[in-house]
């Protein structure tokens, strides 16, 4: 790519984290243009963004070597590569642990007993790495997936693989034996890029986290009898407190509006109104941009 602002950005082609992530690029407002079926590069609505579809494991080496400017992958991915990249932010999602796990029934009590051990994963460097700090030496048995199988099928002793809601661990009747890493899906950079091209990578930094600050939030706008407005101040627990403002034509009566958490709204809106708030509207917040 020519010119110093343009940017290529490595999102995931395929895998759970792949829609989610290309739900919030577009929610940010680059949206993607020319996206076939099979398409690896896609134009954006911005001319200086290109985007790159790849596979989560290739992300961080391909944003280390300059394939791409900035990446989003899961951060397990950058310590399997042990690329070179700079972390810029994590993006709430795709949270999960790596962990090394043993067959419920199995007579290992600690990461110790599993010296001469095999262990499946799909992070040989991760494992063998981990491994080598307790001194244990281990048979590292790549595999693809599908991990949690590998002890009844008679390949491994032990598996290295990540879990989020334990689900699979407790179908596969495995216990965990020890924690290895955290992970979560993060924004990356080329150093490099980051030099050079600081400015527009800022801008779309900042625009996916204006979506994740956004997350979770809703906008709430009612009218308001003035004499009611200190009790419906007090349940409002908005972002620096409410916006009030006059309606115009009805002496009296003001318009507040706040940004409170989804969760919340539910029980806000009988409080409010019980305390005598009308005409209530909820929305959905696109971008929160402080
Ligand atoms: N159970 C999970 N919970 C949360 N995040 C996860 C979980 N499994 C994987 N991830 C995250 O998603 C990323 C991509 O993993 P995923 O398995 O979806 O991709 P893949 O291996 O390319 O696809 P597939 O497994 O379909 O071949 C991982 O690097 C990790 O960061
Ligand atoms: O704790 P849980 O919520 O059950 O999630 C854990 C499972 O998720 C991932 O598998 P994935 O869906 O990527 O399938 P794979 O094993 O084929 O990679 C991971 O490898 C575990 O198998
Ligand atoms: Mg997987």
């Amino acid at each position: 790519m020519t010119g110093t602002t343009k940017i290529r950005l490595a999102i995931p082609n395929k895998g759970r984290i792949a829609q989610p992530i290309r739900d919030l690029v577009e929610k940010s407002g680059i949206h993607l243009r020319e996206t076939g079926e099979r398409k690896l590069v896609a134009k954006t609505v911005d001319p200086d963004i290109e985007v790159l579809f790849a596979r989560p494991i290739d992300i961080p080496e391909y944003v280390a070597n300059g394939a791409a400017d900035i990446g989003i992958t899961g951060l397990d991915m950058v310590h399997e590569r042990g690329s070179v990249v700079e972390e810029l932010l994590d993006l709430k999602m795709g949270r999960a642990t790596l962990v090394v796990a043993v067959p419920e029934d199995a007579p290992i009590n600690g990461v110790e007993d599993l010296d001469g051990a095999r262990i499946a994963t799909e992070f040989p460097n991760i494992t063998r790495a981990y491994f080598e700090t307790f001194g244990v030496e281990v048979t590292i048995v790549p595999v693809g997936g599908a991990c949690e199988a590998t002890p009844y099928l008679g390949i491994a002793d032990a598996i290295v693989d990540l879990t989020s809601t334990g689900t699979t661990l407790q179908t596969n009747r495995m216990r965990i034996l020890g924690e290895v890493l955290s992970t979560n899906t993060e924004v990356i950079a080329n150093p490099v890029s980051l030099e050079q091209k600081r400015e527009k990578i800022q801008e779309v930094v900042l625009a996916l986290e204006s979506v994740v600050r956004a997350k979770g939030q809703c906008y709430i706008m009612m009218n308001v009898n003035r004499d009611a407005l200190p009790e419906v101040e007090r349940i409002l627990p908005g972002l620096g407190g409410p916006t009030v403002m006059d309606v115009a034509s009805h002496e009296g009566l003001v318009a507040v509006h706040a940004v409170v958490r989804e969760e919340c709204v539910y029980q806000l809106i009988t409080q409010l109104k019980r305390s005598g708030a009308r005409d209530i509207l909820v929305m959905s917040i696109e971008r929160m941009i402080p």
